[in-house]
């Protein structure tokens, strides 16, 4: 029974939101996790029937002294409906409800004439049907391998150039992200010799964009930061497109992401990043290690809102999720703030890509407009880079209602989950504004000599 007592426990933290599916199945003992799993994600793909069925069939009220928790007997009358019974040595619990089998099974029968279904297991709810339209994307690790290779490693294995969508064995290369290749949205790599060695890697293409708009320079003198870097996607990335070369110091403030982050580095052969296990909000900017960065990367936490996910989908949300959501905005939006302020006292910081995967203008647009109000950007001369720098063949961009000037919203990239083939992703992108020339030759011109004019007039 304790394997199911420790599955309830995860339901039991969902219905508390302590954390998402995903999330809570990782605390879960790494021997148990994936049966774990396996119960708690098919359980809550029946939840809506099964607690249906438990109502009806009077289950809780009658052996309220037996099963306290309402989680485990979804659990169990799961088991005992919809699979191979109840795996547990006989007690109390199992009895209690091995007495109500026959009126249990009654009002399941009953629900699946009411849905007019022959199997039960057409009651499920299905995942996001905006998954469907997402392909799988494998960025292929520039620093390990090349497209072209990798493009004959694929099709010797059987897969047809034919675009993702076309059949399950489908792939093609991306039309905006260089070195990205689209698979059918169900194509599994976790077998796969060319993922296992690190030569791909299994990214988003939306979350491919922001190393892209951040452009590091790829030279031996070279500093770079990524602040927020766990899991390493894009650290990778940005690693990557800097040829190996330079430093990159990758930043991430969590003990157990950060021996994750560790990982993926050395899986990628990141031979130019510096792990750095602190918080970025910490580091001095004219630390000597650190005063050099000319770009740096801000991809912080965020709601998550715009991630497709087939699990999250099985939990419900309601009205007061929302009002809870609003709050977390507020807090997540501040936090948000306070790394692109920090970021923008970095002495030598020239680009600073913001990046989320949030649907919400208040983590986005709002915080994109008040870090442009800030002191750090107006004493720091930061403004947002030009369309034409920040990916401009991508055609959604910001939302021009949540910008005080409208137009601007046009240097913002936006990507609607599922509709563009990407998960939600926003991504903005400050420069600091270069001295204008036209002012500089006038004040080296000889006929007006203002230097020693404005020394003067300061004294
Ligand atoms: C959205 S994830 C980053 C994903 C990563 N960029 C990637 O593409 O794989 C945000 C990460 O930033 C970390 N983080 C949040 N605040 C931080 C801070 N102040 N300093 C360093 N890391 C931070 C979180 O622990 C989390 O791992």
């Amino acid at each position: 029974m304790n394997f199911y007592l420790e599955a309830a426990k995860v339901l039991d933290s969902l219905d508390a939101r302590k954390g998402s599916i995903k999330g809570l199945l990782g605390t879960v003992v790494a021997k148990d996790r994936k049966r774990t799993a396996a119960l708690v994600i098919e359980t809550l793909k029946f939840k809506s029937v099964l607690t249906e069925v438990i109502s009806q069939a009077k289950l809780l009220k009658e052996e309220n002294k037996k099963i306290k928790s309402p989680n485990l007997a979804l659990l169990l009358v799961h088991d005992l409906l919809l699979a191979r019974g109840i795996q547990a040595g006989d007690g109390p619990i199992k009895q209690a409800i091995l007495r109500h089998r026959t009126r249990l099974s009654a009002e399941l029968q009953k629900i699946k004439i009411k849905r007019g279904v022959k199997d039960a297991k057409d009651l499920a709810i299905s995942g996001d049907p905006r998954a469907e339209h997402i392909p799988r994307y494998a960025r292929v690790n520039t620093l390990l391998w090349n497209s072209s290779d990798a493009i004959d490693y694929f099709l010797a294995r059987g897969f047809v150039l034919s675009g993702p969508f076309e059949s399950h064995t489908g792939f093609g290369k991306d039309a905006h992200v260089p070195d990205l290749l689209q698979f059918a949205p169900r194509t599994l790599f976790h077998e796969d010799d060319a993922y296992l060695s690190g030569k791909i890697i299994l990214q988003d293409k939306a979350s491919c964009f922001p190393a892209i708009v951040l452009n590091p320079p790829s030279t031996e003198t070279a500093t770079v930061i990524d602040a927020t870097s766990a899991p390493g996607n894009k650290t990778s990335h940005l690693s990557a497109l800097m040829g190996g070369k330079g430093t990159l110091y990758a930043f991430e403030r969590d003990f157990k992401r950060f021996s994750t982050l560790k990982h993926m580095l050395s899986s990628a052969r990141c031979q130019n990043v510096q792990p750095v296990n602190a918080d970025f909000l910490t580091i001095d900017p004219s630390d000597t290690r650190f005063a050099g960065a000319t770009h740096i990367l801000l991809d912080p936490s965020c709601s998550g809102s715009g991630i497709v996910n087939r699990l999250d989908y099985l939990v419900e949300t309601d009205a007061e999720n929302e009002i809870e959501t609003s709050d977390r905005l507020n807090k997540l939006a501040a936090f948000q703030l306070s790394m692109i302020k920090h970021a923008m006292k970095f002495p030598a910081v020239q680009r600073i890509v913001y990046s989320t995967c949030s649907i919400h203008a208040a983590e986005n647009e709002h915080v994109v407009q008040q870090a442009l109000a800030s002191d750090e950007a107006v004493a720091n001369s930061f403004q947002l880079a030009p369309k034409e720098d920040v990916l401009p063949t991508w055609p959604r961009r910001g939302l021009p209602s949540e910008m005080n000037a409208p137009e601007s919203a046009e240097s913002l990239i936006r990507c609607s989950p599922g509709e563009d083939g990407t998960n939600g992703f926003f991504v903005s992108c400050f420069v600091k504004r270069t001295k204008d020339p036209t002012k500089k030759r006038k004040n080296t011109s000889s006929e007006n000599p203002p230097r020693k004019k404005k020394r003067r007039q300061k004294q």
